[in-house]
């Protein structure tokens, strides 16, 4: 069975890993934080790690972004979108006002909201209006958080994350999805050495990762390389620039391409762009589930 590295029970990967598999057999091995998550794969504990790496709020997870690019090489193996439902989770009745005034939840009594610092700022502008006296504090993921809401009871503090997490710890949900946006959205990954059959969901689109660092800073360097894609048609869905962590000002280019690496069209254009004196590495090249197309 394959065993599946994610961040802890009740966490945002958790729910999305269950419901990409769905009742497909896998062995889910759960660590605190995503760099052990990284190396259960690196040194063979696990077969695949779950990894977030992009959010409809916050854009690219940086830090994830960069253990992919810099500390390891594996391949990634698919991909596939899921919700990002944030909630407020404690003890109702540490927050409840007296009875004359109401016997209503008073959220201005919270001393600390504690979550994932990536959903902690999709819900930011919900915690200023109405928790406004609260400090924040960032956890190593929102299944952490609630876990140490559910230790320190009796200190009015609440955690950002899942129902699943909510239910892990039986603690109450005092608001239901707090995301400032609707549509929030987290693009994860499974990475892993060998190459992962096709999963029973059904596959929104093909598409291959690379990564391209640009010989020198010359003029039109990186419309060049844009232009290898674009004259064979091949459509790209991202592009991002990242430092190369070498020398200030170097930046590699991050390319999502929707297609396929099993094409002769891909190939040949990155064939051109080395051929520029480009440095390109193939992240992956893999299947995309889409959740519209899974639920
Ligand atoms: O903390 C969690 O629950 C996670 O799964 C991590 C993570 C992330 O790193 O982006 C995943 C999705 C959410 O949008 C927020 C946090």
């Amino acid at each position: 069975m394959k065993r599946i590295a994610c961040l802890p029970e009740g966490s945002v990967s958790h729910e999305a890993v269950l419901h990409l598999f769905g009742d497909e057999p896998i062995t889910l091995v759960h660590y605190k934080q995503i760099a052990d998550v990284f190396l259960s794969t690196v040194n063979g504990t696990t077969d695949y790690s779950v990894i977030p790496i992009e959010n409809t709020i916050e854009g690219s997870v940086s830090l994830h972004m960069d253990w992919l690019v810099h500390e390891i090489d594996i391949p990634m193996r698919l991909e596939w979108v899921y919700p990002s439902l944030q909630n407020l989770i404690g003890r109702q009745d540490e927050f409840m006002s007296s009875f004359e005034s109401g016997g209503k939840v008073d959220l201005t009594q919270v001393t600390k909201v504690i979550s994932h610092p990536v959903a902690m700022a999709q819900c930011l502008q919900f915690i200023r209006s109405h928790m406004p006296n609260a400090e924040l504090e960032n956890a190593s993921s929102t299944a952490e958080a609630i876990e140490i809401v559910k230790k320190n009871p009796n200190q009015r503090w609440l955690a950002i994350g899942t129902l699943l997490g909510a239910k892990k710890h039986e603690l109450d949900v005092l608001a239901k999805y707090i995301t400032d946006h609707d549509n929030n959205f987290t693009r994860f990954i499974l990475i892993g050495p060998t190459a992962l059959e096709q999963l029973k969901a059904p596959v929104s689109e093909e598409k291959t990762s690379v990564l391209i660092t640009l010989p020198s800073d010359f003029p039109g360097a990186l419309h060049q390389v844009l232009s290898a894609f674009s004259w064979r048609k091949l459509n790209l869905s991202r592009i991002e620039s990242r430092p190369t962590k070498k020398k200030l000002g170097s930046y590699y280019f991050y390319i999502d391409v929707l297609h396929s690496l099993d094409s002769v069209l891909l190939p040949s254009a990155i064939e051109e762009i080395e051929a520029l004196g480009c440095q390109v590495r193939i992240l992956g090249s893999y299947l995309s589930y889409n959740y519209e197309v899974l639920s």
